[in-house]
């Protein structure tokens, strides 16, 4: 399978409701594929529009066809605060998506929230990923050595961030960890934690969710020509399996 950016496939729909039935439709078909051959599909969840934009999942005809006994579910980043607080990314795909499905609670993996320290809720959540690959829910990948999930959906900020890797952060240069932490994120709120680039670079399928006229412009940065003061977090996302950027024209209007 091709990896990188260089072969990314960008579609662009025309509206933001046209990007929800195609990824929707995208979503099933990665599903089919990975729950009906070994039995198990990992997921992870971003917060921000991703959610909203999923929505279509959670009507028919995927809400009967999905096998979601077999989904297993992560999230990409994560803000430190209990999982009711408003500002939760688990309360967000919680109210949006995952509680009108059938994905067994046991198999959604959510930060522990009695873990004030984001140090400690990295480690946790590390460890808990750790397990999983001793119980062969998660596979590492051959290449990399870090942990292969099936499907990443992420989504961009206007300034390019993806997941809680901001720009020109030291945490964009991580190596090692397959779980970091933030407290300085320029993103509300400042503690957080997320996955370094070796575990997002070792995915075999990443969607790039993007949609609205605000992300246009750093878009148009990580498609198009750039000076190299420009450089994004977006454009170290460049995994060893496949790459999909999903984009409404508006976001696309400056390509
Ligand atoms: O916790 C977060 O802040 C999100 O996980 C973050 O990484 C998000 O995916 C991007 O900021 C895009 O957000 P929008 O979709 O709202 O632009």
């Amino acid at each position: 399978m091709a990896g990188g950016q260089g072969d990314a496939k960008v579609e662009v729909f025309d509206a933001e409701e046209d990007v929800a039935v195609a990824l929707a439709k995208y979503i099933a078909r990665l599903s089919d594929v990975h729950t009906k051959g070994k039995g198990v599909f990992t997921v992870i969840l971003s917060g921000g529009t991703l959610i909203d934009t999923m929505r279509k999942l959670a009507e028919p005809p995927y809400l009967d066809a999905i096998d979601w006994s077999k989904w297993h579910v992560f999230w990409l980043d994560e803000r430190v605060v209990h999982k009711t607080d408003p500002l939760s990314n688990y309360k967000l795909a919680y109210d949006g998506l995952l509680s009108k499905v059938a994905i067994p609670p046991n198999n959604v993996y959510a930060i522990n929230d009695a873990l004030p320290a984001p140090e400690d809720a990295a480690d946790d959540y590390e460890a808990c990923l750790k397990s999983l690959v001793e119980k062969k829910v998660l596979e590492l990948s051959q290449a990399s050595s870090f942990p292969k999930f099936d499907l990443m959906l992420l989504g961009m900020g206007p300034d390019g961030h993806v997941a809680s890797l901001f720009p020109k952060h030291p945490l964009l240069q991580e190596k090692n960890r397959w779980v970091t932490y933030i407290k300085d994120s320029p993103k509300m709120p400042p503690e957080r934690i997320t996955f370094t680039f070796p575990v997002i670079n070792s995915s075999a399928y990443i969607a790039l969710v993007v949609t609205g006229a605000d992300l246009a412009k750093a878009v148009h940065i990580a498609l198009g020509n750039h000076e190299p003061s420009d450089f994004l977090p977006v454009q170290m996302v460049s995994p060893e399996g496949e790459l999909t950027w999903f984009l409404d024209k508006p976001a696309a209007s400056k390509i």
